[in-house]
Parts: structure tokens; C-alpha cells; sequence
């Protein structure tokens, strides 16, 4: 196992590395939340209000982490999260990400924000999904769904929890508005060959989901879904998937902790779609907790980047083994062959943390 400064241990370990490796300023635009933060403490501090019920003397010796997801086989049930500006950890960004995602046997989901173009992540030949920030211009929408179709991503991940910019107060401190000179996000090209600013638009709406759906056949996520009455729109719109984040505490502070919302997402929905959780998974216990209460997958958002930081393709191989390993232990432990045994009786919420 590479140790990265003989102290790479768990995540904490690579986040320590990261915060020693990054500029300040950087480290605060990965790290922080909206407001006084409290979403993203919670996010964790959810985890930390359930336990697991072991079973026991149930010969689980050969677990099986593998997992289909929207036609996807996945050696594990953990995805990357799509998060912005993977240059500003290491000067490969989302293309070392991307070749690490690879060797594990996961899908990277690419951000709009990405500081690589989407073809050359796309050249590293993973499997990759393509995270969307609708725009107003349908036009240049419908221009950015096709190159994400061309460059074969096999889904779209809609994010919806975004009308507009979330108050983050550490960057406004830092006074972070610019990305540094020759970063630019790569993906917001337009055909004369300027980089166009992302636009969260107010006025996304339940319709233009609809449009998006007649645009690609693509499978369509939504990202950030919290409350049961728009996971039932989500089915009624003929989405693929849902994603149960408050996109990492960085938009709605004071929303509710994912893994307190996932119960009631999951009985909306009622196994007619697979749910996805992000927010605050940093140990293989949070994944078989999430998978427990009945989330299909998981995904990891700010761990993935301490990893690039820390080194590169290989920090982020890195953290991807640690969360592997560690579920597979997990597992082991609580007597439970692999993602498809678990159930929530394996699961106690106890009142403290
Ligand atoms: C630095 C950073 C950038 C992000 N950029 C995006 C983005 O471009 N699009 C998006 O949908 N979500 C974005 N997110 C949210 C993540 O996809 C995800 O919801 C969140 O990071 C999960 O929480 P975790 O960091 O605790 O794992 C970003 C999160 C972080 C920390
Ligand atoms: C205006 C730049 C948009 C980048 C969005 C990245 C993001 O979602 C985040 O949470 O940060």
C-alpha cells in the first residue's frame, strides 16, 4: 500500500497531506462549505449516529464488491463525485483522476467545471459520467450534451441543487473569484472558442428536465435531490437516477445531512430507480452504512481531490483503495458477502454521536 508521507493511513491522513501541500487559499475553496457550515458538518456527523449490527457465523470469507449501475459494471459501489478544478490540486487535474478511477474499476463523474477538456479525459478510456449545469442558452446546453455524448460518457448527471451560487464564506474572505492565469473550465468552450462563464440558472425547471430527457438517451441523473416530493417528479419525469447530495454543504447551509434524507428518498422511490448518496463518506462503514439504509452506490467528493494533491494519479488511487479495502473489511465484519446482502436491519440510529 503506497503510504504517502508514511501517514496515509485513511482519508484524514491524505487531508492532512493536502492541506500542507495546497495554497490556502485552494485549500479553503476545496474544503469549505456555504455559511457557518453546519450542512457540512453534519454530512459526517451523520454517520457518526449509526451503528452497525453485526451478524455473525455467516462464512462471508469471499466478498464480491462489484456492483451494475445504468449498464455499468463497477468493481466497487463508490464513484467519484463531479467537483471543480482539479488543476488547482495537481497539474494533470481531472486526467490524472480520471486514469486512477480507471485502474480502480470505478466511474469518474467529470464536472462542467473541469480544468481539462472532456476529450482528453475521455482519452484515458474509463468510464466516466458528465455532470451538467443546465444552462439558459439551450443552444450551447444541447451543443455540450452532444460532446459529452461524442466523448462517451455513458450518463449525464444534472445537478439541481444549484438556482444559484451557494455563500461561501472562506472564498469571500480570500476574495477567490478567478481561477489563476491559464486555468480556464475547458468544457464551457463555445463554437468561436471562447470560454463562457457557468451560469446557475434560477430558472431551471421541472420542464427543461423534461426537454433534456427528449434531447439524449443518454441515462439522466439529478444531483441533489433531499426532499421525497421531487424524487417522485424525478420518476414521473423518467430520470434513470437520483442523487441524494447537498452537493457537499457548499449550497443550502442548514439542509438536512444526506444520509438523514436517504430513508425517505429510498421509500419514494420505492426501487423504481437507483439512489446515489454524497456528502461526508469517508470510511468504508459510511458505505456500508449508505448501502445498508438503501443506497445503490456511494460517492466521494473532497477525499478525491487530497489525494490529487497529495500525489496525483497515485493519491488518488490511493484513496480509492483505502475506501475499498476498507468496506471489504467492513463487510467481513459484519458478516455480509457483498453490497446486494445489505439491509437495514444491519443498521441502529442512536441518538448521539
Ligand atoms: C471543491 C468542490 C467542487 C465541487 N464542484 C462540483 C461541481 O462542479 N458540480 C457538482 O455538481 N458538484 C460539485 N461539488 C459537489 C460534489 O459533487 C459532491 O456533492 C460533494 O463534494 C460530496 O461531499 P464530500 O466532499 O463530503 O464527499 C463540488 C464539491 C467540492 C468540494
Ligand atoms: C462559477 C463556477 C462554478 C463552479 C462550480 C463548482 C461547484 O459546483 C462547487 O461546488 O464549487
Amino acid at each position: 500500500m503506497l503510504a504517502l508521507d508514511g501517514t496515509g493511513l485513511n482519508l484524514a491522513d491524505v487531508a492532512d497531506g493536502a492541506r500542507r501541500r495546497l495554497d490556502p487559499v485552494h485549500w479553503d475553496f476545496f474544503a469549505g462549505g456555504a455559511g457557518d457550515e453546519r450542512t457540512l458538518r453534519a454530512n459526517e456527523e451523520a454517520f457518526t449516529r449509526h451503528r452497525i449490527l453485526p451478524r455473525i457465523l455467516r462464512g462471508a470469507q469471499v466478498r464480491d464488491l462489484r456492483i451494475s449501475l445504468l449498464g455499468c459494471r463497477l468493481a466497487m459501489p463508490v464513484l467519484i463525485a463531479p467537483t471543480a478544478f482539479h488543476r488547482l490540486a495537481h497539474p494533470e487535474g481531472e486526467v490524472a483522476t480520471a486514469h486512477a478511477a480507471a485502474e480502480a474499476g470505478t466511474i469518474m463523474v467529470v464536472s462542467m467545471a473541469a480544468t481539462r477538456p472532456l476529450e482528453e479525459i475521455a482519452a484515458v478510456g474509463g468510464p466516466l459520467w458528465f455532470q451538467l449545469y443546465p444552462q439558459s442558452d439551450l443552444g450551447f446546453t444541447s451543443a455540450l450534451v452532444r460532446r459529452a455524448e461524442a466523448a462517451g460518457c455513458r450518463a449525464l448527471v444534472v445537478t439541481v441543487d444549484s438556482p444559484v451560487f451557494g455563500r461561501r464564506e472562506r472564498d469571500l474572505r480570500h476574495r477567490f473569484v478567478d481561477l489563476p492565469p491559464g486555468l480556464l473550465c475547458e468544457n464551457m468552450r463555445d463554437p468561436s472558442g471562447r470560454v463562457r462563464d457557468i451560469e446557475m440558472d434560477a430558472g431551471l425547471d421541472w420542464p427543461r428536465i423534461g426537454w433534456l430527457r427528449e434531447l439524449t438517451t443518454l441515462p439522466i441523473l439529478l444531483k441533489g435531490v433531499l426532499h421525497p416530493a421531487d424524487a417522485r417528479l424525478a420518476v414521473a419525469h423518467g430520470v434513470d437516477g437520483v442523487v441524494v447530495s447537498n452537493h457537499g454543504g457548499r449550497q443550502l447551509d442548514g439542509a438536512v445531512a444526506t444520509l438523514d434524507a436517504l430513508p425517505g428518498i429510498v421509500a419514494a422511490v420505492d426501487g423504481r430507480l437507483p439512489v446515489l448518496l454524497d456528502g461526508g463518506i469517508r470510511r468504508g462503514t459510511d458505505v456500508l452504512v449508505a448501502l445498508a439504509l438503501g443506497a445503490t452506490a456511494v460517492l466521494v467528493g473532497r477525499p478525491v481531490l487530497w489525494g490529487l494533491a497529495v500525489g496525483g494519479v497515485a493519491g488518488v488511487r490511493h484513496v480509492l483503495d483505502l475506501l475499498r479495502d476498507d468496506l471489504d473489511r467492513a463487510l467481513a465484519l459484519a458478516g455480509v458477502a457483498g453490497p446486494g446482502e445489505l439491509s437495514g436491519d444491519l443498521v441502529a440510529k442512536v441518538a448521539g454521536g
